[in-house]
């Protein structure tokens, strides 16, 4: 697995490297040469001492693999974390989010709570994610400034926000947004309306033209409840999926979140449209919005990815834990303990991430070629021992808080748990005073 350079920037060696492709298998012993942002190297050990490097990291105790991947999550909610538990998706959102998104939501709230967000995705191992919220140029900002890789959806609704007054003006600013960051290889804009309850059929119409004019991939909410299924069908006899298919929103580009209430049909319409399907298992346990029947999805051939969805209603945005949830969930639903393995798991959450959002050229897996997106996950605690099967421990064993070391590009985010650019004092700060803010005010603007 080797061009064999003679130079690298940056040289680990790893106790294990787990590259998930082309192989799924943990090399023992092995060592990742980055060169220009890039993985130009992985090799045993032993071959790696000509290698003259830049910087040098020995990793013994250490698994290194590639940075994880949160698909879908609202990153900025991370200021709403706690503020209303234990509902149901509805009353959650009308009674309580979105009264107190109306009082706080600005760009400074957006870009506090998403530079928050991204503090805790970082030391849980995640280096990618995609997000749907308002001011998205705020977390935009933010994720440049921390060196992460997103994919931002633009929010699109009917109804007004501090963002935007109705769907045409959310969609000329996203557009706008997406050209300003054009040529930015980490941050990308794509459509996101929010569902098919908040959005007309004219609407949905709309992005479905302009995504497929401008190829550029859909994000959307979609069966996250049965209710949501029934209300749809009462409104307009059909099921939302069959809706956004006949609107030509159904294709490889578009990313369906959630997708609890599922038929066979709706599967064999999935797989044949190719398109993505993003699975939230911690949000719809919570939320008690349903379960995604991910092994029936994965039979039928559709890329299933991994999300937290907002820490409002998770509440964390740790990708460990939701690996562990996808993979009991999976088991204790089909009554089959197979169901859904660490390998597989791990896969959802790297490569298939990566797929999903359409990025799997870039990132998702330590191959050559591919930017240098890698975690190191200390796997020398007494958690982690014995240690007979890496992936193993790194799903039913790992908390997340074993994640020492993060790069993006080879640039570090984390380097022995300590962040790296992203400054923790003065966001621990802020986030105090939209706490103050957020309980005196409540909900009123
Ligand atoms: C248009 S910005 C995103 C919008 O979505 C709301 N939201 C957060 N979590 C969920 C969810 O699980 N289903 C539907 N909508 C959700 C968030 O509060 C924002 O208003
Ligand atoms: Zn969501």
């Amino acid at each position: 697995m080797s061009n064999n350079p003679m130079h690298a920037d940056l040289l680990i060696h790893a106790g294990w490297v787990l590259p998930i492709a082309p192989s799924r298998q943990a090399l023992v012993g092995h060592s990742v040469a980055v060169t220009g942002g890039a993985i130009s190297a992985i090799l045993p050990r032993e071959q790696a001492q000509d290698i003259a490097a830049g910087e040098t990291l020995d990793l013994p105790h250490h698994a290194l693999m590639p940075g994880l991947v949160n698909c879908h999550g609202h990153a900025a909610m991370s200021l709403l974390r706690g503020f209303a538990d234990d509902l149901p998706l509805m009353p959650w959102l009308h009674d309580h989010i979105w009264p107190a998104e109306a009082a706080h939501v600005s760009e400074q709230f957006v870009s506090d709570g998403a530079t928050l967000a991204m503090a805790e995705m970082v030391r849980s191992g995640t280096t990618t994610f995609g997000d749907m919220y308002f001011f998205p140029d705020a977390v935009a900002a933010a994720a440049n400034r921390a060196g992460m890789r997103c994919q931002l959806s633009f929010p699109i609704l009917d109804f007004p926000s501090a963002w935007g007054r109705d769907a045409d003006e959310y969609i000329s600013k996203g557009l706008a947004l997406r050209d300003d960051y054009k040529h930015n290889d980490r941050v990308h804009l794509v459509f996101g309306p929010h569902s098919p309850y908040t959005l007309s059929e004219a609407n949905l119409a709309k992005v479905s033209t302009l995504a497929a004019e401008l190829d550029v991939p859909v994000h959307i909410h979609l069966h996250e409840t049965r209710g949501e299924v029934l209300q749809a069908i009462e409104q307009t006899g059909e099921r939302p999926l069959v809706t956004l298919n006949r609107l030509g929103l159904l294709g490889p580009r578009t990313q369906c979140v959630h997708m609890t209430d599922l038929t066979d049909d709706d599967i064999k319409l999935l797989a044949l449209s190719g398109a993505q399907v993003i699975h939230c298992p911690q949000s719809n346990m919570k939320l008690a919005s349903g379960i995604a029947p991910i092994t029936a999805l994965a039979s039928a051939g559709v890329n299933v990815a991994l999300g937290t969805d907002g820490a409002a209603s998770n509440n964390d945005l740790n990708l460990f834990g939701e690996m562990q949830a996808a993979a009991l969930l999976a088991k204790v639903s089909t009554g089959d303990a197979t169901a859904l393995s660490a390998d597989d798991v791990l896969h959802m959450a790297t490569l298939g991430g990566a797929t999903a959002l359409g990025m799997e050229s870039v990132t998702g897996s330590l191959e050559l070629g591919k930017q240098a997106d890698m975690i190191a996950v200390d796997m020398s605690g007494p958690e982690t021992q014995p240690l007979y099967h890496l992936a193993s421990q790194l799903v039913y064993s790992c908390n997340g808080s074993q994640v020492t070391h993060s790069w993006v590009s080879g640039k570090p985010l984390m380097l022995s748990r300590q962040l790296q650019t992203i400054p923790w004092d003065s966001v621990q700060s802020r986030v105090a005073t939209w706490q103050q803010r957020i309980q005196s005010q409540g909900d009123t603007p």
